[in-house]
């Protein structure tokens, strides 16, 4: 397995106030499949990629990507990790208000040693024709789009995404999983995306789904559909 995590446990607060929000996760992710992370609210899914960026501490177990272990890294370690390894796709886009388009890009690729060309992508991304506009000029679609080429700029193993539909209409959030899918097939990226909507399972390559903290499936999909044949 390319991903590896071998029982976490997480909890928050101490004594009486402590409440465990991870019960011993042990998966794995193969390289280049698109896993899909589900459960109701509360139930850990966020926590757990956060763990997986680097950027959450778990009170044990371990994280190994490629073979490398990520807990215990130090600062500038976990940091290298992120910069070498990671492309993240939030909800609520995090993009930089007054750069463009392709400067939000940009910003991307500066964190890279190979980074996909910016022209090649925008054309990818469907964005060329936009590519001068600032932000605020741009609909939620195409702001979830230049997240994405900012995450996807620098060519990571692993793109981590946080209800990356989770801001954006019906007919947007398909096109949305539709290019997250060709990145998926275009650069062999392996993607793990975090959802309440039970409908993506069926294109995933792998379902995980979460509740209280612990894992109550972990299955793969004999045949999953085109990101553009979902309906829900
Ligand atoms: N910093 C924190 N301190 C204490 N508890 C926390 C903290 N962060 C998260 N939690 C708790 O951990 C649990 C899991 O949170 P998490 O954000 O991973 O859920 P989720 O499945 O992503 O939910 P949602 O779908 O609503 O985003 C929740 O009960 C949450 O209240």
């Amino acid at each position: 397995m390319y991903l590896e995590m071998n029982h976490i446990f997480k909890s928050f607060g101490d004594g009486e106030s402590r409440t465990e929000v991870l019960h011993d996760i042990t998966c794995g992710v193969e390289a280049g499949d698109i896993c899909v992370l589900l459960g109701p609210s509360g139930s850990g899914k966020s926590i757990l990629l956060n763990i997986l960026g680097g950027i959450e501490t778990v009170d044990s177990g371990s994280v190994c990507i490629g073979g490398d272990e990520i807990i215990g890294l130090d600062e500038n370690g976990l940091s290298r990790y992120r910069r070498r390894h990671l492309g993240y796709v939030f909800q609520a886009y995090n993009l930089i208000p007054n750069l463009t388009v392709r400067e939000n890009i940009e910003v991307g690729a500066y964190l890279s040693d190979r980074p996909l060309s910016v022209d090649e992508l925008l054309q990818v991304l469907g964005l060329w024709e936009h590519r001068n506009k600032k932000l605020n000029q741009l609909s939620g679609g195409q702001q979830q789009r230049t997240s994405i080429g900012r995450a996807v700029v620098k060519k990571p193993d692993v793109l981590l995404c946080d209800e990356p539909t989770g801001a954006l209409d019906y007919k947007t959030s398909r096109e949305i999983l539709k290019l997250i899918e060709d990145v998926n097939k275009m650069y062999a990226t392996t993607v793990i995306l975090v959802t309440h909507n039970d409908a993506l399972r069926r294109m995933a390559d792998q379902v995980l789904r979460l509740r209280d903290g612990r894992i109550m499936e972990n299955t793969r999909n004999a045949a999953k559909l085109r990101a553009a044949d979902l309906e829900w």
